[in-house]
């Protein structure tokens, strides 16, 4: 086990927020975690990343409670992509990938050529590549999301985590991005919305709903009917293709046999 959350409880004040979270991330697999807004997904993507830490519970880096680790030791073998990760500063598209080898520069060990090979092959990864020398600001949302994914592969880590990763992506870039991510063959977890994605790219998902986790499996066993009506409040029908895949289809709410509507507040 590289990565486990054990019993975690976090509470904003005195409401509690993730309520006795555990999961174990085994190595090299793709773990979606999926629930309603509100559930808790970015919290606990933030305890796993040890930048959160857990009220009551512990996060375990293989075997060691990330807490008693650096800063940096954790960085080397983690690394973290925040939903509303945003850089202010005035840099070019490749001084944000640089960022990642942060990690990795001290004294004794000064940027290098193996550092430049390292971000441009990052940046061909997520094809910024022809935009590497445009100015952050110049750049667009989904662009911007794709180098935050540069920067994190620049990072080398074991472990990616992704908070809602495909945000402000087109259809194409999200399935490319997933793919990617996919094919790096690293430990990924991923805080999803879209739940034929997570039944695409996931061999686990974990459900969230209210700050319990409530279901943990493959796609095909946790992704039923009955539960995407309990806990996301509409109604499907669920496709299974070969290999234990299966595809989602929503229907529109407020036509005959629909699940309740929405309430918009
Ligand atoms: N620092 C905080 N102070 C107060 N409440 C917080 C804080 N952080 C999160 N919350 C609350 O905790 C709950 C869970 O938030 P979280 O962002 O983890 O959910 P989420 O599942 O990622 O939601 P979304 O799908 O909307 O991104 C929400 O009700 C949120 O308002």
């Amino acid at each position: 086990m590289m990565l486990s959350a054990r019993h975690v409880s976090w509470s904003a004040g005195a409401v509690p927020i993730l309520r006795e979270v555990s999961v174990d991330v085994r190595r090299g697999e793709f773990l979606g975690v999926i629930g309603p807004n509100g559930s808790g997904k970015t919290s606990l993507m933030a305890l796993l990343a040890g930048i959160r830490s857990p009220k009551t519970g512990e996060i375990l880096l293989d075997g060691v409670p990330i807490a008693r680790l650096s800063r940096r030791e954790v960085a080397r073998r983690l690394a973290f992509v925040e939903q509303q990760a945003e850089t202010t500063e005035r840099i070019t598209a490749r001084q944000a990938v640089e960022l990642g080898r942060t990690p990795y520069l001290g004294a004794l060990s000064p940027w290098s050529a193996a550092d430049d090979a390292i971000v441009d092959a990052a940046l061909e990864n997520v094809g910024m590549r022809h935009l590497a020398d445009r100015g952050w600001h110049a750049l667009s949302g989904g662009e911007r999301q794709r180098l935050h994914i540069a920067r994190a592969l620049a990072q080398e880590p074991e472990i990616l985590l992704l908070d809602e990763p495909t945000n402000h992506l087109d259809i194409a870039h999200q399935l490319g991005l997933l793919d990617l991510v996919r094919r790096q063959g690293l430990t990924v977890v991923a805080a999803l919305h879209d739940l034929n994605h997570a039944a695409m790219f996931c061999d686990r998902i974990a459900i969230l709903e209210k700050g319990r986790l409530i279901a943990l499996g493959t796609p095909r066993e946790v992704l039923t009917v009955e539960r995407i009506r309990e806990v996301f409040r509409v109604d499907v029908a669920i496709d299974h293709h070969g290999a234990g895949e299966c595809s989602i289809r929503y229907h529109a709410p407020g036509k005959a046999g629909a699940a309740t509507r929405l309430k918009v507040v």
